[in-house]
């Protein structure tokens, strides 16, 4: 049960924000349904998530081949203490390689495939001369001895045919384009990407370029949003700011709102007189909670005539750590897209406090040495300090303070 209290906080207990991204990823979930998937040339997947296991159709390398220039032996021809040995017709590259005879060495550039009976490689530099020679019978070479196996890449020492290349759910980097390449695949199916509708609320919000009457701020969470989103590899279809009227928000998310998988708005969520999305939401599927979060508390989620929605508050901090805590976690874990943030251990620069019943965000710049240094203060608005940040830092519930020098996770922005 929640009630409000005279300072119109919510009282009652707050969501966890692991379970709020456990309601936000069922939310989402019909985005991974099979009609939801595509087919796509490499060059097109980049940032998509893996839809299948994909196993190797051939082997890395698919021949054993030589990692040097130098001459292709068998070892078992040469003592320790070296030998001179007969140059045989140097192995073409691209093409199959004979036989090396017994007391030759086959000139062999790096990626040519080893001769079948040739079992070390050695490089150009060791040998005598150490230049490649013109190919004859006079032509000798000395060359020290090398263990079987020096300098031969062996078939399928990277990965072996029918082995699995990569799991579903990947997300698909340059590494996992490049993997699907060298295996021959030119074609990949992965996770349509989600398009999202993006609405900024609020009659004090100004599109930037226009005129700053008093009262009024200009529209930064949409350009934030948009931006996060767009990198996070999600379509964006703006639908520009909606005045406080309900009625107008509603109209423009039924105008403008075709198409899309998902509709966030920012702002109208909290406990105000004019929370225009509340309003808007009324007769929706949709709930009003508190998530134990800081920035980032109040949150809406549901549907809209159909269609998944968030509501995210409409302090600029609080919109973009509402999308890194929710929205990118829910899509990564069902789509394999857009990449999880990486968390990775700082210790901190300085001292800090947090609220002990909420998960508290801050923000900050990590530096080389490891250490992070807290940019601004907890409040939401400080759109200043989050650009001069490259982490999110996360101070857990149950902490109320930490000291110089205590490790927290921190997510690289
Ligand atoms: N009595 C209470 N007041 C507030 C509570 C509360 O629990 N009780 N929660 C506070 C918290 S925490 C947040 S976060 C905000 C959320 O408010 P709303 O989502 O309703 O957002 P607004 O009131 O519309 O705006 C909040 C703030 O953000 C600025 N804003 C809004 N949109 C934009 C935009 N597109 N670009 C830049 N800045 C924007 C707006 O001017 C306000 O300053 O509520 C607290 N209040
Ligand atoms: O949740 Mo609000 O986002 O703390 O400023």
């Amino acid at each position: 049960m929640t009630s409000t209290n005279p300072h119109g906080h919510q009282k009652g207990r707050a969501r966890s924000t692991a379970s709020h991204l456990a309601a936000v990823t069922e939310l989402l979930r019909p985005l991974r349904g099979s009609a939801r998937t595509e087919l796509l040339p490499l060059s097109s997947a980049l940032g998509r998530g893996l839809v299948e296991d994909v196993t190797a159709p051939v082997s890395l390398p698919p021949f054993a081949n030589s990692q040097m220039d130098g001459y292709a032996i068998r070892s078992s021809d040469v003592p320790d203490g070296g030998t001179d040995l007969r140059v045989a017709a140097p192995v073409p590259a691209g093409a199959g390689a004979a036989t090396l005879e017994a007391g030759t060495a086959a000139p062999i550039m790096t990626g040519a495939m080893i001769p079948e009976g040739a079992d070390a490689v050695v490089p150009i530099e060791r040998a005598s001369p150490d230049h490649f020679l013109p190919a004859g019978d006079a032509a000798r070479v000395k060359l020290p001895a090398a263990a079987p196996g020096t300098y031969v890449r062996v078939a399928g020492s990277d990965i072996a045919a029918g082995e699995q290349a990569l799991a579903a759910g990947t997300f698909l980097g340059p590494a996992q384009l490049g993997l699907l390449a060298a295996l021959g695949l030119p074609e990949v199916t992965v996770y349509q990407a989600p398009a999202v509708l993006l609405v900024t609320t609020g009659d004090e919000v100004v599109e930037p370029g226009r005129d700053l009457p008093a009262g009024k701020i200009y529209d930064s969470n949409g350009t934030l949003l948009e931006a996060a989103m767009t990198q996070a590899g999600l379509r964006v279809l703006r639908a520009g700011i909606s005045t406080d009227n309900p009625e107008e928000l509603r109209t423009l998310l039924r105008s403008q709102g075709a198409g899309a998988d998902l509709i966030v708005t920012t702002g109208g969520v909290s406990q105000g007189a004019y929370e225009v999305v509340r309003q808007a939401m009324a007769d929706q599927p949709v709930e009003f909670l508190h998530v134990a979060m800081q920035p980032g508390g109040p949150q809406g989620i549901g549907t809209f005539e159909g269609t998944p929605f968030l509501g995210f508050p409409g302090n600029p901090v609080s919109c973009l750590v509402s999308f890194e805590m929710f929205l990118r976690p829910a899509l990564s874990q069902l789509l394999g897209a857009p990449a999880a943030r990486l968390p990775v251990r700082a210790r901190l620069g300085h001292p800090l406090t947090s609220p002990e019943h909420k998960h508290q965000v801050r923000r900050g710049r990590l530096r080389p040495d490891g250490t992070v240094q807290l940019e601004g203060g907890e409040s939401s608005h400080l759109m200043h300090a989050l650009a001069g940040s490259n982490v999110l830092v996360h101070v857990p519930e149950g902490v109320a303070a930490l000291g110089t020098g205590d490790e927290v996770e921190v997510w690289m922005l």
